[in-house]
């Protein structure tokens, strides 16, 4: 599904969560949706899954204002990082509610999954460790099939060994049936490799809207002895730098070649840097 976002603000009283974003996500891919606390990442998913309206602009799914509009909502799946289910109610219950709800839920990859991370289908959502209630969260974001899946930091409480899992079986899952898969988290390290295409918020902003592997030719970490890193990137455009004993890393935008054959050494940018590195450079500018 085509989503188009067009000078999208959100203002919550004098707080401007959202500024003038625009950008098109015209494909079914894993996108990494980042930036610091108070990014307006939630904001942006909950207008996408038609949960809250915009101040300004509008998102349009297939043409259509996700706002109040059954026909997409039964597209989108959004989980949020907790409190996704009714406490009442028992996990078969959750499980039978959202079949009904979304037409392409596979049952029977909600059965394994809920095989998988142990959980009793009779024990009450109240009852759950905040992990299991996480849990739960992916399991119901995979079985949904949406062609929009949305995962807001998705697994608060679960444990390295279940995270690991989930990104294998999203992983699996996506690689059997495409769709657009909108991961957002403060894990970057942990899950980066999954993304096909990176955005970066920072204060409301899009700062950055970028294939994975276009990262890895536009920005390059360069290292060598201070001196020699100092001169190479005094025209260059830097976008952070570290020193260390007399050494220095520069995160600098272009491709590497050039530094290489000045005899430094050249590594992709962590995208976690990346995001690091460009949020703060906007505060600073
Ligand atoms: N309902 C609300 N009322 C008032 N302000 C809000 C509301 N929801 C969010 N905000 C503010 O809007 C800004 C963006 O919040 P948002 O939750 O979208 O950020 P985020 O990128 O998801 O942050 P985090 O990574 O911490 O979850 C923040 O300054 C937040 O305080």
């Amino acid at each position: 599904m085509k989503i188009e976002v067009k000078n999208l603000s959100k203002r919550y009283k004098d707080h401007e969560a959202l500024k003038n974003v625009s950008f098109t996500l015209d494909e079914p891919k894993i996108y990494g949706l980042l930036g610091r606390n108070g990014a307006g990442k939630t904001t942006f998913m909950n207008i996408l899954s038609g949960q809250i309206l915009a101040s300004g602009g509008e998102i349009l799914i297939d043409g259509e204002n996700p706002f109040d509009n059954q026909r997409l909502t039964e597209s989108i799946c959004l989980i949020k990082e907790g409190d996704n289910f009714k406490k009442d109610l028992k996990i078969k219950n959750v499980l039978k509610i959202y079949s009904y709800f979304y037409p392409k839920w596979d049952q029977e990859l909600a059965d394994e999954l809920i095989k998988e991370y142990n959980l009793n289908v009779n024990a009450k959502v109240k009852a759950l460790s905040k992990g299991m209630e996480s849990a739960l969260g992916i399991i119901v974001g995979l079985a949904s099939k949406a062609p929009i899946t949305i995962f807001d930091e998705p697994y608060i409480g679960l444990d390295a060994p279940s995270r690991k899992r989930f990104y294998e079986i999203l992983l699996e899952e996506y690689q059997m049936e495409k769709r657009t898969i909108i991961f957002s988290t403060h894990l970057i390290d942990e899950v980066s490799l999954l993304f096909e295409e990176v955005l970066i918020l920072s204060e409301g902003s899009l700062v950055l809207k970028e294939e994975a592997e276009s990262i890895r030719d536009k920005a390059c970490a360069v290292s060598g002895k201070k001196g020699e890193v100092e001169k190479f990137i005094q025209d260059k455009d830097v976008l952070d730098r570290k020193q260390f004993a007399g050494m220095m890393t520069a995160y600098i935008f272009g491709d590497g070649e050039e530094a290489r054959a000045s005899g430094l050494s050249v590594e992709g940018v962590p995208i976690q840097e990346l995001m690091i590195a460009l949020t703060s450079r906007k505060k600073g500018a």
